[in-house]
């Protein structure tokens, strides 16, 4: 699956990458550590010689435990996607040298999804060839951004440009925050970090001030747009193009979401095939509870999942660099597309990755609930991927936007993107592929079933849009009529994506790899194929894809996948070659030793380094031997 890191043993042969020792760190040593380890692992990158891959790969060993995450996936893309020649001539060189470490700061106290109303100002003042920076009302502040607390010198602070009275919308702007010499907030910067979090708090996500901070005019990043000198706006491409970042870091979620059900479905999986707890027959030995059904129904689709999302990650990258060479060369013909589909399919793999992580949870009974399985840290560290670079439902809604604009063109006859052309088909004309239950072995009979469901959501979300405007409806009350059919339809087209890129990798895998590994991943994508029908089946039938002979065919497949899958779950999981130190559960080590090594995680628990607890000479004494308590 990842490529196998071959510097792994240079990175867990240091302590500061053993994972064990995290537990009952404070906030501050969080941070600390994460700040340590990405630096140290910039100096192995230079020992060693590692490519900036291998730096890529390292962090993810790491699940993301570092620091500079946001220096390093949002600031410095932003200079290459935002910045002239010359200012990504000043500013890169800085950035990636870390003599500069940067935030993106975007989201305010006020609005985070709607960036047509940020209230950060940027006013140009032709006297000193100056623009003013202000958050004018408590409202619009930055909040959120990351390493902004207490990390970051500068920002790229994504602000309304104001000429005159006229207000020429968000562009971004190149802040410094803080002095190169002392670290102090500059005059006129107010920052903090806005508190603990659910997880991840080893990141300083900050709140920041601008009180009529002035910065030069070249600090306007302006690949896309740029104020003269004499206060004219020049734009040299579509506004859109300063959304380009957010797209790219859509793509590294849907990464970071392989990586963590990658954890999640390695632990409940090796955890299963190693507790044995009750038996079918009377007396009979325990059974590994991996055994049964409802186990396997629990957790092998958080397996399937990571085989998808590594396909469709792999696909999608494809994508992106196709339509970030055409944009970055001004051509922005794909721009809409990348947009489209990176919106709803970091939303589809976020959502689906947090819902697979808490049945990996759930599926560990007890030890499920321990820190120490990690599982339940995986899931607090995951869950902000449903609202990071746009809340799932606005991704979603952005998704249907442009599958409602594809289909416009398929019916008007014009040509659609390759993601939609199947849209392009007479939706009268399908016929439902699978007649006999023999049919629903065959992974590509699935994929039409697919196909006919998200052609048949999109279609049908249409023409009530296209009732509602007709029935007199204005445009936003059409659409929020039917934001919740518009967020079906996203999804929809978004898991015939996840399916198409497993059906093609897989078909492509066998024309290489061994027949028995071909049949074992043939087996996974069918079984990924007849479980996301069975968990939607409302939706299939209502498609007409599927009648309920076909339903009652596919649920029993699906309950036979789950039989085919069990001998080869484990291999699965042992397939993503991830490290001990990776997944770092007490649950989900290679050995198996699961009470071993919960055992030896208690033992590290630090309320265990006395016998007896400070509470018990302050309150527990005098109770247990009857004495009278002193006012408490
Ligand atoms: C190599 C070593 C590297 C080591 C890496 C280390 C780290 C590992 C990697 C870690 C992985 C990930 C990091 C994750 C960290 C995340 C931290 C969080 C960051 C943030 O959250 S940043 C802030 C994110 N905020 C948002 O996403 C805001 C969401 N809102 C919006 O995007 C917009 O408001 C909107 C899309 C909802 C609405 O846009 P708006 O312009 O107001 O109106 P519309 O009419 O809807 O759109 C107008 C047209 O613009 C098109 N559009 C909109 N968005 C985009 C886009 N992003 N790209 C292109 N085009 C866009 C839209 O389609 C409309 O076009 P049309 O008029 O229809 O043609
Ligand atoms: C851990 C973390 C790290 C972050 N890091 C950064 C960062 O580095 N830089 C940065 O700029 N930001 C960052 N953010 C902020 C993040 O981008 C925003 O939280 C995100 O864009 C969602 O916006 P919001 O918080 O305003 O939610 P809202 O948009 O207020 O969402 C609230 C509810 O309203 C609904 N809603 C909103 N608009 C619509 C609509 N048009 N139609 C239907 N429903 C709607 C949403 O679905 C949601 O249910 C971070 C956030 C988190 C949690």
């Amino acid at each position: 699956m990842q490529k196998t890191f071959k510097n792994e043993k240079i990175l867990f042969a240091e302590p500061l990458f053993q994972c064990d020792g995290l537990a009952g760190f404070t906030r501050s040593e969080l941070y600390e550590n994460a700040i340590h380890r990405t630096l140290r692992i910039n100096q192995l990158k230079k020992e060693h010689n590692w490519t900036q891959e291998d730096f890529d790969i390292a962090i993810r060993c790491l699940n993301y435990e570092v620091g500079f995450v946001i220096h390093l996936s949002m600031f410095i893309p932003a200079i290459e996607r935002l910045a002239t020649d010359d200012q990504k001539a000043k500013w890169l060189p800085l950035a990636e040298s870390y003599r500069i470490l940067g935030t993106y700061a975007q989201t305010e106290l006020g609005h985070g999804t709607n960036l047509m109303a940020l209230e950060t100002t940027a006013t140009f003042d032709p006297r000193t060839d100056e623009f003013v920076l202000r958050t004018p009302q408590l409202s619009s502040m930055k909040w959120w951004p990351g390493s902004l607390g207490k990390t970051a010198t500068h920002a790229i602070v994504l602000a309304q440009l104001i000429i005159g009275n006229k207000n020429y919308g968000m562009n971004p702007f190149m802040v410094q925050l803080r002095s190169l010499e002392d670290h102090m907030p500059l005059p006129g910067i107010i920052v903090g970090d806005i508190g603990a979090k659910l997880g991840a708090n080893s990141n300083d996500n900050g709140f920041l001030i601008l009180n009529d901070v002035r910065i030069p005019r070249e600090n306007m990043l302006a690949r896309n747009s740029k104020v003269t000198k004499d206060g004219r706006y020049i734009q040299t491409s579509t506004n859109k193009a300063n959304y380009a970042t957010m797209v790219l870091v859509r793509l590294s979620i849907i990464r970071w979401a392989e990586d963590t059900i990658k954890n999640g479905s390695l632990i409940a999986i090796r955890y299963s095939a190693v507790r044995r707890q009750s038996s079918l027959q009377a007396g009979g030995p325990e059974m590994q509870v991996l055994d049964y059904q409802t186990q396997q129904y629990k957790i092998f689709p958080s397996l399937a999942a990571s085989y998808a999302l590594f396909f469709t990650y792999e696909a999608m990258m494809k994508e992106y660099e196709i339509a970030y060479a055409q944009i970055m060369r001004g051509n922005n013909q794909l721009l809409g597309q990348i947009h489209g589909q990176l919106s709803g399919l970091k939303a589809f793999a976020s959502d689906l990755v947090t819902y697979e992580l808490e049945m990996c949870r759930r599926s560990c009974g007890g030890h499920g609930y321990l820190k120490a399985s990690v599982v339940g840290e995986t899931l607090l560290h995951t869950l902000p991927l449903v609202t990071v670079e746009g809340d799932n439902t606005v991704m979603y809604l952005q998704c249907a936007r442009y599958l409602l604009k594809q289909i416009a063109k398929a019916l008007a006859g014009q040509d659609v993107d390759e993601p939609t052309s199947y849209l392009k088909k007479d939706i009268l004309s399908y016929t439902c592929p699978v007649q006999k239950g023999e049919h629903c072995t065959n992974p590509n009979y699935l994929l039409k079933i697919y196909t006919q469901r998200a052609h048949s959501a999109i279609a049908s979300v249409a023409r009530q849009l296209q009732f509602d405007l007709e029935s007199g409806k204005d445009q936003s009350s059409a659409f929020n009529n039917n934001l919740v059919s518009l967020v079906q339809a996203a999804k929809a087209h978004c898991q015939l994506c996840l399916m198409k890129n497993f059906v093609e990798s897989v078909s492509a895998l066998e024309r290489t790899c061994s027949e028995n590994l071909a049949s074992v991943l043939r087996q996974l994508c069918l079984y990924f194929g007849l479980h996301g029908i069975v968990t939607a089946s409302g939706e299939f039938l209502e498609s007409e894809a599927i009648g309920l002979q076909q339903l009652e065919w596919i649920k029993a497949e699906e309950l036979k996948s789950l039989a085919a899958i069990r001998p080869n779950a484990v291999a699965l999981v042992d397939a993503f070659d991830l490290h001990d130190q990776t997944v770092m559960s007490a649950l989900g080590r290679y050995d198996g030793n699961a009470y071993q090594h919960l055992f030896e995680a208690a033992k590290r628990e630090p309320m265990n380094q006395t016998q007896v607890p400070p509470a018990y000479y302050k309150y527990l004494r005098d109770l247990i031997k009857g004495q009278p308590l002193a006012k408490l």
